[in-house]
């Protein structure tokens, strides 16, 4: 999978890019991520312009039409396989991890990231982009989504996880929507603390039964949401593919 990050800060990426999981499935030709600086796409001024006053009055700045579809064409022509196109945005469709799995399944996704005040509304018109957001907060632009959601789809990437690490499992993935059972490792006592006893038993269907018993607990107080007979369709945001 290739992911190609507008954005006007690139640099936000270095540490990201370089964490084990993924610079091991980036070296392991699993993913490539590309940067671009949206401001290689300025009109040619001193100061690489890209914003400018919303009309109408407003506090801010918006990032302007011209240079953000200029440089999402081109790009998108970079390489044969059309990009997804995915704007992070407060207003977009809340990222889950049903949604994760479906990016997943994507050859190629572009992650527009805004600041100031977002983008002028007709590069949404015109790009129609899918608009995610990744929660109900507001961060002060696109690239810590941006870098969720890559976090979250690299992982469900074919080869990326060890067996013994598969996302299978994981709450929330493939429909599980349960929250984990307590874990516990070396040592087995830390200032009064132990281990349960099922746990250094060796009863694996004992230790099996306890750690469903303890996500069920775990699920009711917690996100009784999440039960089946508590579930409720995710509606997707109006202009997200289905
Ligand atoms: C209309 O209200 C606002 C519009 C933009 C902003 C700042 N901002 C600029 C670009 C940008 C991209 C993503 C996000 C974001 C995404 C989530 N889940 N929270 N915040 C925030 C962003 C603040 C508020």
């Amino acid at each position: 999978m290739r992911f190609d990050v507008v954005t006007l800060f690139p640099a936000i990426f270095d540490g990201y890019l370089t964490q084990s999981l993924l610079d091991k499935a980036i070296v392991r030709g699993l993913v490539e991520i590309q940067r671009h600086n949206l401001r290689d796409w300025a009109e040619d001024t001193p100061h690489r312009k890209v914003d400018d006053r919303p009309f109408g009055g407003g506090p801010g700045m918006l990032l302007q039409v011209e240079p953000t579809v200029t440089c999402v064409r081109d790009v998108d022509a970079m390489c044969d396989v059309p990009a997804r196109k995915i704007l992070l945005t407060p207003q977009g469709r809340r990222l889950d991890q049903r949604l994760a799995e479906d990016l997943a399944t994507s050859d190629r996704i572009m992650l527009m990231c805004g600041r100031y005040e977002g983008f002028d509304q007709r590069v949404l018109d015109i790009l129609q982009p899918e608009e995610i957001s990744i929660g109900d907060f507001v961060l002060n632009g696109g690239e810590v989504a941006a870098m969720t959601i890559i976090d979250a789809v690299v992982r469900l990437l074919p080869g990326v996880l060890g067996d013994e690490q598969s996302s299978l499992d994981d709450s929330f993935s493939r429909g599980n929507r349960m929250l984990e059972f307590p874990q516990y490792t070396r040592p087995r006592e830390f200032e009064g603390h132990t281990v349960p006893d099922v746990l250094l038993s060796g009863d694996h269907a004992a230790i099996a039964k306890w750690r469903a018993e303890q996500s069920r607990v775990k699920t009711i107080d917690r996100r009784r949401d999440l039960l089946p007979e508590n579930s409720k369709p995710n509606h997707e945001h109006p202009n997200q593919r289905s």
